[in-house]
């Protein structure tokens, strides 16, 4: 488990935090973890996602599980700089979603001394890198993979496997939409 820098040893510098993975991989219940703990720790805590994913609701980023936290929906990274002053820790949830500032806009916030969380989808549909996150990933401090459970052998999942065949990148969408497969079932899935 992901365990925080000592706030104290820390000082007053910044870094930049990483969970990525597939669909259904736990990335939103380890931001709320994270965030929640901040909190605990009387720090002051922003969240932001992108405007774009409305799901569950419009002001908070929800979990599969239900777990949700208070956020603001941004329609670009350049927005979250300018929003994020005065602030010890900044989150974000479903960042493959946004711009390639995305990048540029976190490292200046960890520059500033700001802790920054970033959730969201290393790989699409068709296990390509996903927008801002593998460069977000090669610029971070710290790096988590977390891995859903494959829907049809129980292995660790690492791929978003997409039920129909649309082939545009954003296609918002849950169980009905995609299901976590592992690298095996997932080439199997592809081949069919
Ligand atoms: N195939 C699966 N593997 C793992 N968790 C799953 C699966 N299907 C549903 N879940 C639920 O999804 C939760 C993780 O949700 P969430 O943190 O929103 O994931 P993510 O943000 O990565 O999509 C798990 O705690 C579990 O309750
Ligand atoms: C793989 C993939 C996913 N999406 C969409 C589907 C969901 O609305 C979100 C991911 O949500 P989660 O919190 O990680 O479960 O992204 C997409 O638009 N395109 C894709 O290729
Ligand atoms: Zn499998």
């Amino acid at each position: 488990m992901f365990l925080e820098n000592d706030i104290s040893s820390a000082g007053s510098r910044g870094w930049i935090e990483v969970v990525a993975g597939s669909m259904f991989s736990g990335k939103t219940e380890e931001l709320i973890r994270r965030l929640n703990r901040a909190k605990i720790a009387r720090q002051k805590v922003e969240i932001f996602k992108p405007k774009v994913d409305t799901r569950y609701s419009e002001d908070e980023v929800v979990s599969h599980n239900s777990n949700a936290i208070r956020s603001t929906p941004v329609e670009t990274a350049a927005n979250i700089l300018l929003l994020s002053s005065d602030v010890d820790v900044v989150g974000i949830d479903e960042a493959q979603f946004f711009d390639d500032g995305l990048a540029e806009v976190c490292n200046e916030l960890a520059n500033q001394g700001i802790r920054v969380i970033v959730a969201g989808l290393d790989m699409d549909f068709q296990g390509k890198p996903f927008g801002p996150i593998p460069g977000l990933m090669a610029t971070a401090e710290y790096v988590t993979k977390v891995h859903a459970v494959c829907m049809q052998c129980g292995n660790l999942a690492q791929y978003s496997h997409r039920l129909s065949d649309t082939e545009k990148l954003v296609l918002l969408g849950e169980k009905d939409a995609y299901e976590p497969l592992c690298r095996v079932c997932y080439r199997k899935a592809k081949s069919n």
